[in-house]
């Protein structure tokens, strides 16, 4: 394979540290592997060059890519990940006794029973939140404050503020300081502490931190987006002033703030933790064609904090057609569409921003026997608690017996969770199976039980005998009254630490509600809830944005890219800049997965389509795709909404299309709105602006949409046109 000419510049490079900006699909392994190679030519010392890959099958590909490119017999140099080289950064500090011996907590079990006696430890018996911080939701949402916490290595008081984890978290911190001391107590360290411990052991020690550098003449991070505090921090140390580093990545894809990454890592960061650094591009992708090319740049066109570059599409790539589509049945027509060409199922992808988003995939697929796998095998929906509970709630309709079933009883008493420890209700369900009557007052079973977990319990005994009386409604209806009496929404939001936690179950009360009104039937429904399903390899893979990190599908489909779901938001937990930028950046990984076809999804009913399908410009990038693929040049310029970005596109692969704005969808200045006036919007349709407001030379109006309701548009940037 011949190497571009911009990464023969990366693979060349002289001395002093770099910056790799790749774009999707840019070949960065190809270019790392050779880059070693080179190095290795030029005569460095293998042990002198360290790589750092981002997770063990990245490192793993790595490794045998360069095993295969390298001459028999030639020593290869470190290939590891960060956890690997905090193991051995711990091993050696233990060994010179600047670190006491600990070992590893390898399961997520295990920090969370730490946790959990922190939590015991520092809430008393008095505590009223002290039954809810023993939910596992909540010992996960401290777990991972702590895991935060030693990413980014700065006060846990810090984090917490800055995280605003919600109600019934304010232990959070005495918690993280307590599971500290019992780490140190009982001679435990988690994952995080690998790089955590010796850093803060390196930092403190001049003496330490001369014997771990000189070692290295290069440094190379791969995804170097993602990196967080800690993991920078600990590079900065091993490079020491001798060391070359050089980081490759996409700031525009910076998708793991949660965790403590920052796009600006990539960017002003990293000249100020390392000095001057020389940038090379890596531009071209090797993935996809011009349509989806242009389609991402014109996707992550709106982020303020990003790196300018453009990402080309290589000559030889396959054409990528892009299309938007509504609704699961859409969904269906495309797969079915995808097999009649001959294609396997195998070799697509369904890509969404939240697990909650494909549930109505997933059940869709179910009613056709269409077989798919999943990347987390807890998330089909027969095993989601909250759908295992509800289901158990509308059995009693057609089974009353289950109201003599402990096991039963337990399963819909726990969820949405009563705040009540496990073994009193198991209890109070055995008592319950037995008399189908509630205790008297006095009863120690309900004596010892607080007032409102009381009444919670009461009220939900009630559903429960209620419900065998209610076989005249629908599906959607029961499913509606159990949500109500059981006040599922504010019990989940109360019950989940992490607010995007609480928002996804309530989100996914709202999908199960709209599916059971598709099917109706109750029988019917119950029955898909919990129709159990395994992972088929010849299925259509169903996984998260997020795990599509680095992977790439002959077709992708984007689902639930809905306003609200993608980017993610609710009224009580409303987008500010900077995480509108994240998530469009997540947006702009999903879409650049993608190689032939991509589908982007919205839903229909209430939700309205994401305004990042507005501002991809599908059907713009499309036309200039087909425009280029002509042999010879169209009689007419190619109509386009954003013809500056196209134009540098072309300029940058030589093409001389004559381009011009397409009026129609273009910006209308203020003095042409008034409110009551009608607009046509490229994807939401037509609507009556209702309020014009802000700059008058750069309004932002509110718009009622016929079927999409009611949005607010910057009105230069929205493809509208006026109607008469
Ligand atoms: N110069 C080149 N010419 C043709 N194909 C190339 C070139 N460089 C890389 N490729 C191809 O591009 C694809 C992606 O390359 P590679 O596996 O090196 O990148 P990656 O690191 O996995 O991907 P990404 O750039 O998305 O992180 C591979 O199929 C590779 O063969």
């Amino acid at each position: 394979m011949k190497l571009t000419s911009e990464q023969q510049a990366v693979v060349r490079h002289g001395g002093g540290h770099a910056r790799v900006a790749a774009v999707a699909g840019s070949g960065k392994t190809t270019t790392m592997v050779a880059r070693v190679l080179h190095l290795l030519q030029q005569g460095v010392d293998p042990r002198r060059i360290m790589v750092l890959m981002f997770n063990r099958s990245a490192r793993e590909d790595f490794q045998r890519r360069l095993a295969e490119m390298a001459p028999s017999g030639q020593p290869l140099p470190d290939v590891r990940t960060f956890h690997s080289l905090g193991l051995r950064l711990t091993q050696s500090l233990t060994r010179w006794r600047a670190l006491e011996s600990r070992q590893l907590l390898t399961a997520d079990w295990q920090l969370e029973r730490l946790l959990r006696q922190a939590t015991l430890e520092v809430l008393t018996d008095a505590d009223a939140d002290r039954d809810s911080a023993l939910e596992q939701d909540r010992l996960e949402a401290l777990a991972h404050f702590s895991g935060l916490v030693k990413a980014e290595v700065i006060d846990p008081q810090l984090v917490y503020e800055r995280l605003e984890p919600g109600d019934g978290s304010s232990h959070f911190v005495a918690a993280w300081h307590r599971a500290e001391a019992l780490l140190a107590e009982h001679g435990l360290m988690t994952y995080s502490d690998l790089l955590y411990r010796p850093l803060l052991a390196l930092e403190a020690a001049p003496d330490l931190q001369r014997r771990v550098q000189g070692f290295l003449d290069h440094v190379i991070i791969d995804e170097y987006q993602d990196v967080n505090a800690a993991q920078q921090r600990l590079l900065a140390m091993l490079a020491g002033r001798e060391a070359a580093v050089m980081a490759v990545g996409d700031a525009n894809q910076c998708i793991y703030e949660w965790r403590g990454a920052r796009p600006d890592a990539m960017l002003d960061n990293f000249v100020r933790v390392f000095g001057h650094a020389t940038d090379y591009p890596l531009s071209t992708t090797f993935r996809y064609g011009h349509a989806l090319a242009l389609a991402a740049n014109q996707a992550i066109d709106a982020n303020r904090r990003r790196a300018d570059q453009l990402c080309v599409a290589a000559p030889g790539n396959p054409t990528t057609d892009i299309c938007v589509h509504q609704g699961a049945s859409a969904f269906l027509e495309q797969l079915g569409d995808w097999q009649r060409q001959g294609r396997q199922l195998g070799e697509a992808c369904l890509l969404v921003r939240s697990w909650t988003l494909s549930v109505p995939m997933q059940l869709a697929l179910l009613r056709e026997g269409i077989p798919f796998r999943l990347a987390r095998e807890d998330r089909f929906v027969f095993r989601l608690p909250l759908v295992e509970a509800l289901a158990g709630y509308l059995s009693l309709v057609l089974q009353p017996r289950l109201l003599q079933d402990p096991a039963h009883l337990l399963l819909v008493f726990s969820q949405p969770t009563c705040f009540v420890p496990r073994e009193v209700l198991a209890a109070l369900v055995t008592r319950l199976a037995e008399t189908q009557r509630w205790p008297g007052r006095d009863d120690p079973l309900v004596a010892r039980l607080k007032p409102h977990q009381r009444r919670t319990l009461k009220k939900r005994w009630e559903l429960l005998c209620e419900l065998p009386r209610l076989g005249r409604l629908s599906a959607d209806a029961l499913l509606e009254h159990v949500v109500a009496e059981v006040d599922a929404e504010k019990v989940l939001k109360r019950a989940a630490a992490r607010r995007d936690k609480g928002e996804e179950d309530v989100r996914l009360l709202d999908v199960l509600i709209e599916q059971a009104r598709e099917v109706r039937d109750l029988t019917t429904f119950i029955e898909l809830l919990r129709r159990p399903v395994e992972n088929r390899d010849d299925g259509i893979l169903i996984t998260t944005v997020h795990g599509a990190k680095g992977l790439e599908w002959p077709l992708v489909v984007v689902g639930g890219v809905n306003e609200e779901d993608f980017p993610h938001y609710t009224r009580d937990n409303p987008l500010d800049a900077a995480r509108l930028e994240e998530e469009r950046r997540l947006y702009y990984v999903a879409i650049t997965r993608a190689i032939e076809k991509l589908v982007l999804l919205h839903d229909a009913g209430a939700h309205r389509p994401s305004r990042f399908i507005a501002e991809t410009g599908c059907e713009d990038a499309c036309r200039l795709a087909e425009a280029l693929a002509e042999s010879t040049p169209p009689a007419e310029p190619v109509r386009l909404a954003a013809v500056p970005l196209a134009r540098r596109y072309l300029k940058v692969i030589g093409s001389e299309l004559p381009l011009v704005e397409d009026r129609t969808a273009q910006a209308v200045t203020s003095d042409t709105f008034v409110a009551g006036e009608r607009i046509r919007h490229a994807v939401f349709g037509e609507g009556e602006v209702s309020v014009v407001e802000g700059d008058p030379a750069n309004p932002v109006i509110e718009v009622r949409f016929d079927q999409a309701g009611r949005r607010r548009l910057v009105a230069h940037r929205a493809p509208i046109e006026r109607l008469a």
